[in-house]
């Protein structure tokens, strides 16, 4: 595995320089260990079974080389099998939209099936899809989804179908440390592992007896992959990102490694989130950490950040009536205007089961938001005191609990459950937002893409319009009797 991954580079620009066919294997665009294991052991093991293809086979981590240092737990495995990252081929290091305009490019998909919007023109280059997620739509390539605890387990499944001096140790070790990783070291009761993880891993071992043991391997990659030690809240929210679009609304998902309290206890963390918003273009921010208690029990937290107190409003209303799964969040205090805060009873539930609850919102809620021009999302830096229902400015009264209108204590943001809270910025359970506009056309079957490729033949709606659309969503609150009645 060293060997080839160290020959990528110079097979990748000789057979460019010939103008030879590139076959990629991309992993998501969050980049976790799944993805690049997964990539790096299928482009080895299509390198070497492929024979009778001219193609050059290589892996592509889906992130820029300078996000790297954020993948703690990937480092630190690769580090373990003497593979060095300065060998590896990020995103920012291939022009993949350059090679597919050239006719030259092949993608195989792993850990992922569904193109982000950006990558929407490589679709027709997609020849293969190995995917460990509900397959939103059937692709028209080659597919093997299952719904097991990690890709790796699909990816070496594979492998042990193909000749038996292809799994080498170094793979076999990349290999399982991502499955036991991915199924929290094999356990139950954290809703990850199947059978067929545990059959891979038990393969694994057996043909290297050698490795080290399963919870010395977890343990270390747990604790490298939660070391959030010294990064920013925007390096902390880059580390384990994702992003869901629809036509000029763009929300990103984050996975957050420590607790709600921890997190909004950072100093100057609302104007933090909207420069993070603000820098990568997102209309929203929502934050999933999952933390442990003294039992190394799992809990889970939610925290919606939005300047525009209507996206705020509309992405905390799905996700608070969301049963499929339901969630099962109480709202805690926050005391940023701007922040809503939850306590997600669904311990279970992570970013996996949330995403397409997010993506058939923006889907069918129709909000065909037009990019959120920026004098609508003001500055930053402005230390004028933010207005109470602010589509502007990234102000630093969020800061000063006396300026919120659900403060209470002075002095530092303090973080406990509260009662009161404003509906103008954080829905209370039961709220449901109805949506008078006619619901997009239906994504045409077979895409990959990320949103329904419609989207681009709507209208451009304006930030103004925006909130004008979002300012007829009736809110439906069930009255006494039960019946809906509008507000
Ligand atoms: N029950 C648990 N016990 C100990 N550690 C756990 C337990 N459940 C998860 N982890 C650790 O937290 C990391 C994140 O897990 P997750 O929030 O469930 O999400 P995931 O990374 O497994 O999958 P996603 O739902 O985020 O899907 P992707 O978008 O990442 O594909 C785990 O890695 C584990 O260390
Ligand atoms: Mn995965
Ligand atoms: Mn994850």
């Amino acid at each position: 595995m060293e060997r080839f991954v160290r020959s990528r580079r110079a097979a990748l620009q000789e057979h460019v320089q010939h103008r030879q066919e590139v076959h990629v294997v991309l992993g998501n665009e969050s980049c976790d260990l799944d993805s690049m294991v997964s990539a790096l052991a299928l482009a080895y093991y299509l390198a070497k079974t492929s024979l009778e293809s001219k193609a050059v086979f290589v892996p592509v981590l889906n992130i820029p080389r300078s996000e790297f240092p954020l993948r703690t737990e990937s480092a630190f495995l690769l580090q373990e099998q003497q593979i060095p990252d300065s060998c590896l081929i990020f995103r920012d290091e291939i022009d993949l939209h350059a090679l597919h305009r050239a006719g030259l490019l092949s993608l195989t998909l792993v850990d992922h099936h569904i193109l982000p919007s950006g990558d929407a023109a490589l679709e027709e280059a997609v020849i293969e899809v190995i995917d460990h997620r509900p397959l939103e739509r059937e692709p028209r390539c080659r597919v093997t989804a299952e719904l097991v605890g990690s890709c790796a387990t699909l990816v070496t499944e594979r492998i042990v179908q193909g000749p038996a001096e292809l799994l080498d140790r170094q793979t076999a070790a990349l290999l399982r440390g991502t499955i036991i990783l991915d199924c929290v070291n094999m356990t139950p009761e954290a809703g990850k592992v199947t059978p067929k993880d545990t059959q891979y891993v038990a393969l694994l071992e057996s043909k290297f007896p050698d490795l080290p043991a399963r919870s010395v391997l977890f343990e270390a990659l747990q604790t490298a992959k939660f070391d959030v030690s010294g990064l920013t809240t925007d390096q902390m929210l880059r580390k384990d990102l994702k992003v869901l679009s629809s036509d000029g609304l763009v929300l990103a998902i984050s996975a957050v490694y420590v607790t709600l309290e921890a997190f909004l206890q950072r100093p100057g963390l609302q104007q933090d989130l909207c420069a993070f918003c603000q820098r990568h273009g997102y209309g929203g921010l929502v934050a999933m950490t999952i933390s442990f208690n003294e039992r190394n029990e799992p809990f889970r937290q939610l925290a919606v950040y939005s300047q525009h107190p209507a996206v705020r409003t509309a992405v905390c209303g799905v996700l608070e009536r969301a049963n499929n799964p339901p969630l099962d969040l109480s709202p805690l205090g926050s005391l940023y205007p701007n922040i809503c805060a939850y306590h997600q009873g669904n311990t279970v539930a992570s970013r996996k089961k949330v995403l397409p609850i997010l993506k058939d919102f923006l889907r069918e809620r129709g909000i065909t938001a037009g990019p959120m021009h920026p004098a609508d999302t003001g500055s930053c830096g402005t230390t004028r005191p933010e207005p109470k229902d602010s589509s502007a400015g990234c102000g630093e009264s969020g800061e000063n609990p006396e300026d919120s209108d659900v403060a209470g204590e002075a002095g530092a943001p303090e973080y406990e459950p509260r009662g009161r809270r404003d509906p103008a910025r954080c829905p209370r359970h039961g709220d449901a937002l109805l949506e008078d506009d006619a619901p997009l056309p239906p994504t045409p079957m077979n895409s990959l893409v990320d949103e329904c490729p419609l989207d681009r033949g709507l209208p451009k709606l304006s930030a103004e319009a925006i909130f004008e659309k979002f300012s007829h969503i009736t809110v439906v609150r069930p009255s006494a009797s039960g019946s809906p009645e509008k507000k």
